[in-house]
């Protein structure tokens, strides 16, 4: 049976376990469709996107440089998985982020799969046409509804990141290139505490209204909890409908599940997340890693939500990125099948 988890091997029969936990999957049936054999649950969407940030996200705040063919490695993996979007680095300055300074080999090195989208950061023109060069045919812009955030994490303020984004989205939108934006400390911000309802609705708004096809509302510090996460998407849902929206939630106060699955009930159908739980904003100190792929999947399977996402396969490039990194993974779901 190969690498079968432990907890997995720990329990009475294996094949009883998936049976009647079939989102489990394994490496050979791989194939299996976990969304059509449970039952939807009703209240919530049929089909979840699942937008792996983790070659980015997750790498990002690393203080060891990955090799440049490990995140190649990382994420042909997981083009292996069934995603259909991995944002896979950053066309930002190497000062900043260092560990995103070989942006252009990793673009160039993946394997790039039809059907699969592979998205990068994008603060500005700059950024932009080095991406186009590299072979990026999606990106993202990232601003914030916190002016301080703003400076920090891209060095202007939050009206002067809206000029550099619309430069962007135009000339994206000029080569058919689809744009993403993203709206940092959402929920919150590790300078200001508290940002109004109002200011990350207007910042969506913006972005929205200048091109982006997808607004991603981030709880960068991992501090929202169902309550606010609900009163923010009201807000927000005012101006931009729940089919152009997604959730970006960090996990530091363990909230990023119940966050999400209060998104799903509201009509949001597009989650980003990153393997093992990676991640963090070097800009954003204290926070923790995103939510984790494998536990994102494992709550979908279970409520019967298709994410056309195989767990098992999730789980092993998983295990990859974080015996490459020395890291233990973050994923509940991985820990009780690999470490029981
Ligand atoms: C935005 C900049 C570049 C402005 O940086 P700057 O220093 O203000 O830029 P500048 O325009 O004044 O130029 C200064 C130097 O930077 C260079 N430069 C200028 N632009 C670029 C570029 N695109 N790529 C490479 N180099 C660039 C430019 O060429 C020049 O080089 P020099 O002449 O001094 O040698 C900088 O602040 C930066 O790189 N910030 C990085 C921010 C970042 O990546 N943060 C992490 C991602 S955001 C996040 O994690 C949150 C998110 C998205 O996940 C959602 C959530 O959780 O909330």
């Amino acid at each position: 049976m190969g690498n079968v988890p432990c907890a997995v091997k720990h329990c009475l029969s294996y094949q009883q376990l998936l049976r009647e936990h079939l989102w489990i999957g394994d490496s050979v049936a791989g194939a299996l469709e976990p969304a059509q054999e449970s039952a939807q649950v009703s209240g919530f969407p049929e089909y979840v996107k699942i937008v792996e940030v983790g070659p980015r996200d997750g790498l990002q705040n690393e203080k060891v440089i990955v090799p440049t063919d490990i995140k190649i490695e990382f994420i042909n993996q997981l083009s292996q998985t069934g995603l259909s979007v991995i944002e896979v680095t950053s066309f930002v300055s190497s000062r900043w982020i260092p560990q995103m300074a070989d942006h252009t080999e990793v673009m160039k090195g993946i394997h790039q799969y039809p059907g699969i989208r592979y998205p990068v950061l994008t603060p500005n023109l700059q950024g932009f046409h080095r991406a186009v060069a590299a072979g990026a045919t999606e990106v993202s812009v990232f601003g914030a509804a916190s002016e301080s955030f703003s400076k920090k994490n891209i060095n202007c303020s939050i009206e002067e990141s809206m000029k550099k984004f619309e430069e962007v989205v135009k000339s994206a939108r000029h080569m058919n290139i689809p744009a993403r934006g993203y709206v940092s400390c959402a929920l919150g911000c590790p300078y200001e505490g508290n940002i109004t309802l109002q200011k990350v609705t207007e910042v969506s708004k913006r972005l929205y209204g200048m091109g982006c096809y997808e607004i991603s509302l981030g709880d960068t510090i991992g501090v929202g909890t169902p309550g606010s996460m609900k009163k923010m998407l009201e807000s927000v849902m005012k101006e931009i409908p729940p089919r152009a929206l997604a959730v970006h939630c960090h996990d530091t106060y363990g909230q990023a599940l119940a966050n999400i699955l209060t998104a799903l009930q509201m009509g949001i159908n597009v989650v980003d997340s990153a393997v093992s739980g990676l991640g963090g904003c070097p800009y954003a100190k204290g926070a923790s890693g995103n939510v984790a792929t494998e536990d994102l999947i494992y709550m979908l399977n279970g409520l019967g939500v298709n994410t056309g996402v195989n767990l098992y396969k999730v789980m092993e490039a998983g295990d990859f990125i974080c015996k490459a990194v020395n890291k233990t993974t973050n994923s509940k779901v991985a820990q009780a099948s690999f470490n029981a």
